[in-house]
């Protein structure tokens, strides 16, 4: 149900003994050979992750199944933030293990892939520093059991957040591939992303949320409340690569799903096709948000997601630009988000499905560019309103925001994003669709 898995025992009887020890050796061998299931992972425990109950979870319902699955394990507890990633980039042996495992949140889970692509790359003697560097796929499968806060990564790849089923995912070798954005700014590298870049109210809302980290989980609504009031809008250019010869685009009914075609097809062409193929477009304004949405970004909170016909694999990213408008029209597009109607359907929201993106905030722009735009618009008063954004001392709007990166908020504001198609593989398998037997409600679908 919802996606759970449960372990069950099945008891098979056969008439002769014979037959019956020819069976299990047939199954033995399956397992051992044919299936996909890792046989050793390295695990890391955040003891400090979700409502600390990390090291419970696992020892009490992830360690015994590993177990009774033949799957051994080399288990480290982290002591100190990037503990993991730290261990991952340079002392982990990974030839010894066919999956590594997080035991955690969305937090941890960003260490992990930051550790295994960081390692990857210097292994492969490929420069992560430089943007237009085509980066080496992880060949080791990532395992996440949930035991954070939000849990939104392990929710939008499985569809539920429980270990034992996560822990069922691992065992039976799913693979589901995924993209991840690297930031840059001016060639050096930020961080990468695997769900959501939001510049403007996404950003403001971790900036304020994280001084009130004291509050628990509600301090995320009080800092959405607070920063939907202040309506702050900033200033700035995004230029962004669309992605051509795509099939689906950000307005599709269907989503992405298990065994998703639109991934499988989109993948294959993107990861063939040179990615300076096609022609920079560029947009200037005064943007409330700007969010690059790499997955649906749906969550237990939010069903629908930010975006939510994007897809885990499909190579590009969704880049919603949400234009200065009323705090009334705002609010309409924020309340969109979980109800039916289209979020994307109103006159100042625009989305476009694209493969990489470069923001430049106002007061980054060159003194060229900043005195084009003052002869335009030459009044007097908005000469001034220029002044005082920049000098926030006098409580007139901050000139910028900052850019909210999975959660973690990034140092520069100017940045380059890039997506790397299938750059990882999880010990997952999408959202599956339910049978349609099991939809018992609906006649007409059986
Ligand atoms: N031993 C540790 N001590 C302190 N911090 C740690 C330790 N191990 C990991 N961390 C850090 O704790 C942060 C939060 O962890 P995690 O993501 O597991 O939980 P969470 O924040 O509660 O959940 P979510 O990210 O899903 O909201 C991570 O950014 C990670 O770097």
């Amino acid at each position: 149900r919802q996606h759970r898995w449960r372990c069950a025992e099945v008891t098979f009887t056969c008439p002769e003994g014979e037959l019956s020890v020819m069976l299990l050796l047939l199954l033995l061998l399956l397992l051992l050979f044919t299936a996909n299931r890792p046989k050793h992972l390295l695990i890391y425990i955040n003891p400090y992750g979700g409502k600390r109950q990390g090291k419970r979870i696992y020892e009490q319902k992830v360690a015994p199944l590993f177990a009774a699955a033949g799957v051994s394990t080399d288990v480290i507890v982290t002591e100190y933030a990037n503990h993991a990633r730290d261990h991952l980039r340079t002392e982990a042996e990974l030839k010894k293990y066919d999956g590594v495992v997080c035991v955690g949140g969305d937090g941890m889970f960003s260490e992990i892939i930051h550790g295994l692509i960081w390692r990857t790359q210097i292994d492969g003697a490929v420069d992560p520093n430089c943007p237009d560097e085509t980066l080496q796929t992880c060949s080791l499968r990532i395992g996440i059991i949930p035991a954070g806060s939000t849990d939104c990564i392990c929710f939008a790849t499985v569809g539920t957040n429980d270990p034992v089923t996560s822990a069922l995912h691992i065992i039976v070798g799913d693979s589901q591939p995924m993209d991840v954005c690297s930031v840059h700014h001016n060639n050096a590298f930020l961080r990468y992303s695997v769900s959501l870049l939001g510049y403007g109210f996404y950003g403001d809302v971790l900036t304020d949320s994280e001084r009130k980290r004291w509050m628990g989980p509600a301090r995320y609504d009080l800092s959405g409340l607070k920063m939907f009031l202040t309506h702050h809008y900033y200033e700035g250019t995004v230029s962004y690569l669309p992605a051509r010869g795509i099939i689906g685009t950000p307005r599709d009914a269907a989503r992405c799903r298990s065994g998703c075609v639109v991934c499988q097809h989109n993948g294959k062409l993107l990861t063939e096709r040179s990615e300076n193929d096609g022609e920079w477009r560029t947009i200037r304004g005064k943007f409330l948000a700007i969010n690059a949405a790499s997955m649906s970004c749906a969550c237990p909170r939010s069903p629908k997601g930010l975006s939510p016909a994007a897809h885990l694999a499909d190579g590009t990213t969704d880049l919603i630009l949400v234009r200065k408008c009323s705090r009334f029209d705002f609010l309409r597009h924020l309340l969109r988000h979980t109800s039916k109607d289209d979020q994307f359907d109103l006159t100042f929201v625009e989305v476009h499905r694209v493969r990489r993106f470069r923001f430049t905030p106002r007061h980054c722009q060159s003194d060229s560019d900043l005195e084009l735009d003052l002869l335009g618009n030459a009044s007097k008063r908005q000469i001034f309103s220029q002044i005082c954004r920049d000098h926030p001392a006098c409580g007139c709007a901050p000139a910028y925001s900052c850019w909210n990166c999975d959660g973690e908020i990034l140092t520069h504001t100017a940045i380059d994003v890039r997506v790397h198609c299938q750059l990882i593989k999880l010990f997952a398998r999408g959202i599956e669709e339910p049978a349609v037997f099991e939809d018992l409600a609906n006649p007409c679908a059986i």
